[in-house]
């Protein structure tokens, strides 16, 4: 079991992360040169089973049993007129979620994904990031905890998902502090403000960045000072998982700002991770390209929920099922190359 009780372990975590499985990528790549396809020919669904094979250690990666962990909180900046829908939202939509209304548990049914829901004290919204740090370092560790709570070693697959209202601004901001850029470089509509809105969005991430940005001195101080509870439950989970060898499917725009801080501290952070899809939240195809990700979908999707990783396990159960299930030419008696 994966816990961060302090800032050491978060960092020793973050400065030892675990390898795939080179000789199970070189067995797998093995059996893809044999089967009846001409060379590459399954494109990216080829490269996501080499993927699953050495973070699972297996030469024949399989997908029975997914995870899914959708983690919720409030936000203080919500205050600040950034959302195009009240903070109240966010408890409403916990309780439609474990009454199993929403899209998620729908999607998740589908993929045939263990649901998790995971409120975080949505009593308790996180400090207005533009005035405060959005979380004490207790409340940080707590949600990177709770985060870490949800993995195992006994999952083939992973993906998260948040519902926060007002949760894109610290996204914004999160991305710039990593990042890089100014406040309107990673802003977008969110939930769907209107211009008005982007500009409080705006005036609301510069102000956190000229208060914070010069004492994120780490990716923990980032993710406190300008991430909330569920931001860091995001990136606790899939740092966990890392240290679990486990694959995990990011979502959307949060998903991805919640790791921003450790993988521009350690590029190699998000080796374990593949991108389900480029979310239509405006700075989403940046934040991918910074990350190194290219999406598996292109769907105009901008729910959050873990809704995008949730279709997009179905790709990694055909590249599998290709992987797993072909003949080989000499199975098959097909001539090969000439
Ligand atoms: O996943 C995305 O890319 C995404 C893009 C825009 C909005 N959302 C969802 O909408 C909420 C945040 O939007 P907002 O406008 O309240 O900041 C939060 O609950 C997210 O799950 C999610
Ligand atoms: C209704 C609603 C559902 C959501 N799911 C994720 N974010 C959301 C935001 C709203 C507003």
């Amino acid at each position: 079991m994966i816990r961060f009780p302090d800032r050491a372990a978060f960092t020793s975590a973050l400065n030892a992360l675990p390898h795939p499985d080179a000789l199970a990528i070189e067995t797998a790549a093995a059996r893809q040169a044999q089967l009846t396809k001409p060379p590459g020919s399954l494109g990216r669904l080829e490269d996501i089973a080499l993927f699953m094979a050495g973070w699972q250690g297996t030469a024949r990666p399989r997908l029975d049993r997914i995870r899914a962990a959708v983690f919720a909180g409030n936000h203080g900046v919500a205050a600040q007129g950034v959302s195009a829908f009240p903070p109240a939202v966010t408890a409403q939509m916990v309780a439609n979620f474990q009454a199993g209304g929403a899209a998620i548990n729908a999607l998740a049914r589908v993929c045939g994904a263990d649901l998790h829901v995971v409120p975080l004290d949505l009593e308790r919204p996180t400090g207005d990031i533009s005035v405060e740090p959005a979380m004490s370092e207790a409340e940080c560790f707590e949600a990177l905890n709770a985060g870490a709570t949800m993995v195992g070693g006994d999952i083939d697959l992973l993906f998260v998902g948040e519902m926060g209202i007002a949760n894109t601004t610290p996204g914004s901001a999160l991305c710039a502090q990593a990042l890089g850029g100014d406040a309107s470089l990673w802003v977008g509509r969110g939930t769907g403000v209107d211009d008005a809105g982007i500009g409080r969005k705006i005036r609301a991430v510069s102000r956190a960045l000229a208060l914070h940005g010069s004492a994120c001195d780490t990716p923990f101080e980032t993710l406190r000072r300008l991430g909330g509870r569920e931001i860091a439950a995001m990136a606790g989970a899939i740092l966990a998982a890392r240290m679990e060898h486990v694959p995990v499917l990011l979502d959307g725009f949060i998903c991805c700002a919640a790791i921003a801080p450790l993988a521009a501290a350690v590029p190699s952070f998000t080796d374990h991770c593949l991108a389900a899809h480029c979310s239509a939240e405006a700075g989403h195809a940046l934040l991918l390209k910074r990350l190194g990700l290219k999406p598996l979908l292109h769907l105009d999707m901008r729910l959050g929920e873990g809704s995008g990783a949730a279709v997009a396990t179905q790709v990694v159960r055909c590249a599998l099922a290709a992987h797993r299930e072909m003949a080989t030419f000499a199975e098959a008696a097909v001539a090969g190359a000439l």
